[in-house]
C-alpha cells in the first residue's frame, strides 16, 4: 500500500487535497447546478403562462386567441428551444458578463427561437426579461448575495442599469433593426420591453409578483392567482404589442378593461370566470394582444418560484 505521501505527489493528488481548490471546484460546480436548476424554472415559467386560462387576447390550450399565426404547439415548440439560452445566460451572469455579451446570447436564443416556429415571434419579450432576470439571479449566487426580489432587482440595475437605459434608444450600429416595439415607442412615445429593462422590471417585482402573493394569501389557487397578477399587469403596464395591433384606442380598452376586472374583485368575485372569458372574448374582437403582459408574467412566476425555494416572503400587493 503506497503511502499517502508518495500519492500525494502525484501532481493530481497534490491539487486534490488543498482544500481550496476541492471547496472552488464544489463552489463552480454548485453554481452550474444552481443555472441548470434557473433555466427549468424559467422554462416551467413559461410553461405556466402558456397553459394558463382565461387569459384575454392570447395563445393557450384553449384557443389562440387574437392570433391566426400561431397556436400552444408554437409556444412548445419556442419554450424547449430556449431550454439551453437561460443556462448560458445565467452562467454568463456568474461571470457578470457585459451587456453587450448578454445581448448576443439573447439574438442568438431569439434566432433559435424562429427556427423552432417557422419565424413566428412567441418569446422575443419573455427571451430578454426571463434572460435578464436569470443573468441577475445567479450574479446574486455567484456573490453570495441572497435571493430576495430586493436584492436581485438591485443587482440587475447595478450590474446592467446603464446599458439597458442605453438599450432604450437603440442606434443601427448596434444591429438595433426596426422593431414593432420601436415603431410604437416612436409613433406612441410608449417605452415597452426597453423601458421596463431600464427601470428594473417594476411590473415584475411591484404589481405581478405582488399580486401573486395577495390572491394566494386569500386562499384562492395557483390559476386564480396568474389570473389576477395577469389583469393587474394588462390594467397597468403599456405593451408595445397592444398599440402595435390597436393603437391607443386599443390600449385604453386593454387597461380599462383590466382596471374594471381587478376592481370588482378580481378571481374574488364569484363570477370572475364569466368576465374573463368575456374579456377574451372582446379583445379577440378587436385583435388585441397584450403579450407583453403575457411575458411579465412569466418572469413573475420565475420570480415567485425563486421565493418559494428559499423561504422569502414576498411583499403583498
Ligand atoms: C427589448 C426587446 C424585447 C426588444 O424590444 P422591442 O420593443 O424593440 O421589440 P419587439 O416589439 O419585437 O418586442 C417587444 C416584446 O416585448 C414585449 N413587451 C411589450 N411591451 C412590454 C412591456 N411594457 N414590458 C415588457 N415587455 C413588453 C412584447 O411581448 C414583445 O414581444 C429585446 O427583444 C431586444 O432588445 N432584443 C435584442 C437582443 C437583446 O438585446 N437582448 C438583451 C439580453 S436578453
Ligand atoms: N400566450 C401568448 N400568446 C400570444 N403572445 C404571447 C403569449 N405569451 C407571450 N406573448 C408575447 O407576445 C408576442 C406576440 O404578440 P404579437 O404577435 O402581437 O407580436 P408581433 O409578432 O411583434 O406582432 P404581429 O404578430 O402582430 O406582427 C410574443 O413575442 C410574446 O413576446
Amino acid at each position: 500500500m503506497p503511502s499517502l505521501i508518495s500519492l500525494s505527489n502525484q501532481p493530481a493528488m497534490r491539487l486534490a487535497t488543498v482544500p481550496h481548490y476541492t471547496e472552488r471546484r464544489r463552489r463552480q460546480r454548485s453554481l452550474r447546478d444552481f443555472c441548470r436548476k434557473l433555466a427549468r424554472e424559467a422554462v416551467r415559467s413559461l410553461y405556466q403562462e402558456l397553459v394558463l386560462y382565461p387569459k384575454p387576447g392570447l395563445v393557450s390550450l384553449v384557443d389562440n386567441g387574437s392570433h391566426d399565426d400561431m397556436d400552444a404547439s408554437t409556444f412548445m415548440r419556442s419554450l424547449f428551444s430556449l431550454r439551453h439560452y437561460f443556462v448560458e445566460i445565467a452562467e454568463a451572469g456568474t461571470r457578470g458578463a457585459p451587456f453587450s455579451e448578454l445581448k448576443q446570447l439573447g439574438i442568438k436564443a431569439e434566432q433559435r427561437m424562429l427556427r423552432a416556429t417557422c419565424g413566428i415571434n412567441t418569446h422575443r419579450g419573455a427571451i430578454f426579461g426571463l434572460g435578464m432576470l436569470c443573468a441577475a439571479l445567479a450574479s446574486c449566487r455567484a456573490q453570495g448575495m441572497t435571493l430576495s426580489p430586493q436584492a436581485v432587482r438591485a443587482t440587475l440595475l447595478i450590474q446592467w442599469g446603464d446599458a439597458l437605459t442605453a438599450h432604450t434608444s437603440p442606434s443601427p450600429s448596434t444591429g438595433d433593426a426596426g422593431s414593432n416595439g420601436l415603431r410604437v415607442a416612436a409613433h406612441h412615445a410608449v417605452g415597452g420591453a426597453r423601458e421596463e429593462g431600464a427601470l428594473g422590471f417594476p411590473s415584475v417585482f411591484d404589481i405581478a409578483l405582488p399580486q401573486l402573493q395577495t390572491t394566494l394569501d386569500a386562499g384562492r389557487d395557483w390559476q386564480c392567482a396568474k389570473v389576477d397578477a395577469l389583469f393587474a399587469l394588462m390594467a397597468h403596464v403599456s405593451d408595445t404589442n397592444v398599440y402595435h395591433r390597436g393603437g391607443n384606442a386599443g390600449a385604453s380598452m386593454v387597461q380599462a378593461r383590466s382596471r374594471a376586472f381587478m376592481a370588482d374583485g378580481g378571481t374574488g368575485n364569484i363570477n370572475w370566470q364569466a368576465q374573463a372569458e368575456a374579456c377574451h372574448r372582446e379583445f379577440v374582437r378587436h385583435r388585441l394582444s397584450p403579450g407583453g403582459a403575457a411575458d411579465l408574467l412569466a418572469a413573475a412566476c420565475l420570480m415567485h418560484a425563486i421565493c418559494v425555494d428559499n423561504d422569502f416572503a414576498v411583499l403583498k400587493a
